[in-house]
């Protein structure tokens, strides 16, 4: 299968899997090109990990369709198995093994050759900036370097396919910073990377992200596409207390979404024209609040505003 710009590294068709009567994957169709950094984003319980795991063949849908790599997962695990590394939320590192004993047992899980694991360690700890850790138990590494360090673990075997969940949650920002470096030289090496992330910072830097919601995927474009997608415009309005802002606005004419974001409240309009009247209306009833910009949409702006997710 190969599509515009690329061969299709990921393809899944029309994937299902309940729990009971939950619905936790409910149809996901997707295609990934080799090269990509593919974001899943959505709430917690959205399915992103049961997509994963069924995508890494730990899982099997109860219906669909799986390709990865050219190689039918489901028919045959172990080929795509060989192809792909999954990192899960918790990914297994022995805390009372060094950084390279971890390492090396990957190493040996993934059958990779004494020769060819200590040449490809020494890269990856480089690019890590792990190297002067190598002695270090991995219950003693911070949270930051245990993800890295899951990182490499996963990567010992070359895979064509990296499947990451959630890899960046609770690490600090240079870590994460880091991380994504790591990521970034994988691609250029060609790897195909699928990411689950809470972060909307990191939404923005993948190539194409999809937006999950209750089990389905809601829209599938870049970054900057989705949010030209977005209906109506933006407003920030900053305020001493955003919440009686959005409560006196989310109901005002031509308010089609109201989000509190910290210290102000992120206000979808029909137009942006609306301005003088959403101030007009917090005069009226005795709202203090500090400006009303215009702004563009991040990606949390977006997902509410095409899912309906916890939006008003
Ligand atoms: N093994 C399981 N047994 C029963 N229900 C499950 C199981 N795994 C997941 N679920 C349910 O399926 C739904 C989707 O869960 P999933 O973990 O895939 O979501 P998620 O988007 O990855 O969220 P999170 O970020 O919290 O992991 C949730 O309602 C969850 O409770």
């Amino acid at each position: 299968m190969s599509g515009a710009g690329g061969q299709v590294a990921v393809a899944a068709r029309e994937v299902r899997r309940h729990f009971g009567a939950l619905a936790a994957v409910d149809g996901i169709s997707l295609s990934v090109k080799q090269g990509e950094i593919f974001g899943l984003v959505g709430p917690d319980g959205a399915g992103k990990t049961t997509l994963m795991r069924m995508l890494a063949g730990v899982l099997r849908p109860d219906e669909g369709e799986i390709v990865l790599d050219g190689v039918d997962v489901l028919a045959d695990p172990e080929a795509a198995k060989a192809r792909l590394s999954y990192m899960p939320q918790r990914f297994g590192l022995y805390e009372d093994l060094s950084v390279d004993e971890n390492i090396f047992f990957y190493a040996e899980l993934f059958g990779v050759e004494r020769k060819a694991r200590k040449t490809r360690a020494a890269e990856l700890l480089d690019a890590a900036g792990m190297t002067p850790f190598r002695r270090r138990l991995a219950g003693q590494l911070s949270g930051g370097m245990k993800q890295k360090l899951g990182l490499v673990c996963a990567l010992i075997h070359t895979p064509t396919v990296l499947l990451l969940d959630e890899p960046t949650t609770g690490v600090d920002p240079v870590s994460r910073r880091e991380f994504w470096g790591i990521l970034y030289s994988l691609r250029e090496s060609g790897v195909t990377i699928l990411l689950s992330t809470a972060y909307m910072d990191e939404a923005e830097r993948c190539s194409r992200l999809a937006l999950m919601h209750e089990g389905r995927v809601h829209d599938c474009d870049t970054p900057a596409r989705l949010k030209q997608a977005m209906p109506g415009v933006l407003f920030a309005v900053t305020a001493p207390d955003p919440r009686a802002v959005r409560a006196a606005l989310q109901d005002a004419p031509g308010v089609l979404g109201a989000l509190l974001m910290g210290d102000r409240v992120n206000l979808r309009a029909d137009s942006a024209a609306r301005a003088p009247e959403l101030a007009a209306r917090l005069h009226e009833r005795g709202v203090a609040y500090g400006d009303i910009a215009q702004v563009e949409p991040g990606i949390e702006d977006v997902f509410v505003a095409l899912t309906g997710a916890g939006a008003a």
